[in-house]
């Protein structure tokens, strides 16, 4: 099953509630896709950038129009307010604005309609396709018996399938290589734990569990041959991912450890610095409850001051390659992605 499609609405799984319930959320309106956005039942820059498709072709359908041009006047605001919801996968945004080019070419309601959905189902198709490339061009990279690192969650539950960083190790695995995993939980919501752990579990992929705060003894110890990493947004100097990656990236380098990262050309943005990126600050209830979902257990005093970045930036200096669907890149980068991506 795809983590996110439509079936006369938009469907998808309700990752806060893995991986002790499995339950498919139905967003027949805008609004409720945007707060599965915004509460992370949906989340992963590929899987992002389908719901912002699809959220664009939700809005077509959501309700009747007089006029073809009150359709798209409405699509346009509901464009708006799905770019709103998260800030810093660029994913999201190209989702939302090639679902929304291809509508605004529609002369008539029914073909304004057609034409998004044809145009958000193109976008979940190709992603899958592009993670399988992605994955066979990063196998090549590990080496059988090698145990791989990974942070948050990059799999099947953060694309429309398959997954990048996961996708790899997939792919790895399915040409006969055995990998191991290790997995970090990464606080504060534990996509690495809750996700991460479960997917891998459910194909038969050996993986260990540990605390954040662990991924620099198990690399002092040489348990680690390398680490592959997801993404939200890669711009010329730095790679913006899960709140914690950068820590990683910087104990790899100092035990020399190779740190890849996996995502398709839709989460480079080229064109800007790591100056230029919003990260998002989510709320101070994640980390103060050890349950954010039932607000239960505290586990700080109520009134602590909290900071609850979601995302940092890694310099682009502590990353070995680049793997996407286009090929694995080397530094330099500033040459090389343009080449290989056609940016
Ligand atoms: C395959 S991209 C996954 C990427 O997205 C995650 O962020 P979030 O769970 O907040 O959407 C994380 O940065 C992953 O590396």
């Amino acid at each position: 099953m795809r983590t996110i499609f439509w079936d006369g609405c938009v469907k998808l799984i309700d990752q806060t509630l893995l991986p002790d319930k499995f339950e498919i959320i139905e967003c027949r309106r805008v609004e409720e896709l945007a707060d599965a956005i915004k509460r992370l039942a949906v989340r992963g820059a590929p899987a992002l950038e389908a719901a912002g498709g699809y959220g664009v072709a939700l809005a077509a359908h959501e309700r009747d129009f007089s006029s073809v041009d009150e359709l798209k006047e409405h699509v346009k605001r509901a464009a708006e307010f799905l770019a709103s919801t998260r800030p810093t996968a660029v994913n999201l945004f190209y989702g939302i604005e090639r679902v929304l080019k291809a509508a605004m070419d529609g002369n008539s309601v029914e073909e304004v309609r057609q034409l998004a959905l044809s145009e958000a189902e193109k976008i979940a198709d190709e992603d899958v396709e592009r993670n399988k490339q992605m994955g066979k061009h990063g196998a090549k990279l590990l080496e059988d018996g090698f145990t791989v690192l990974t942070y948050c969650n990059t799999g099947r539950l953060a694309t429309v399938d398959w997954g990048t960083a996961l996708g790899v190790i997939r792919s790895a695995v399915e040409e006969g290589k055995k990998i191991k995993v290790i997995a970090c939980e990464t606080r504060p919501l534990n996509q690495g734990s809750r996700l991460t752990a479960w997917e891998l579990m459910k194909d038969g992929i050996e993986v260990t569990l540990i605390t954040d705060s662990m991924a620099g003894i198990v690399m002092q110890k040489g348990m680690v041959d390398c680490v592959i990493v997801g993404a939200d947004r890669i711009v010329r100097d730095a790679v913006f991912n899960k709140i914690g990656t950068y820590t990683v990236a910087v104990l790899a380098k100092e035990h020399g450890i190779p740190f890849y990262v996996a995502a398709p050309a839709t989460t480079f943005d080229w064109g800007r610095e790591a100056k230029d990126v919003v990260i998002e600050e989510r709320s101070r209830e994640e980390l103060i409850y050890c349950n954010i979902k039932c607000k239960q257990s505290l586990i700080a005093p109520s009134d602590v001051k909290v900071y609850n970045p979601a995302f940092d930036a890694t310099p682009l200096k502590y990353v070995t390659a680049l793997i996407t669907e286009k090929g694995v890149i080397y530094p330099p980068y500033e040459e090389n992605v343009p080449k290989i991506l056609g940016f």
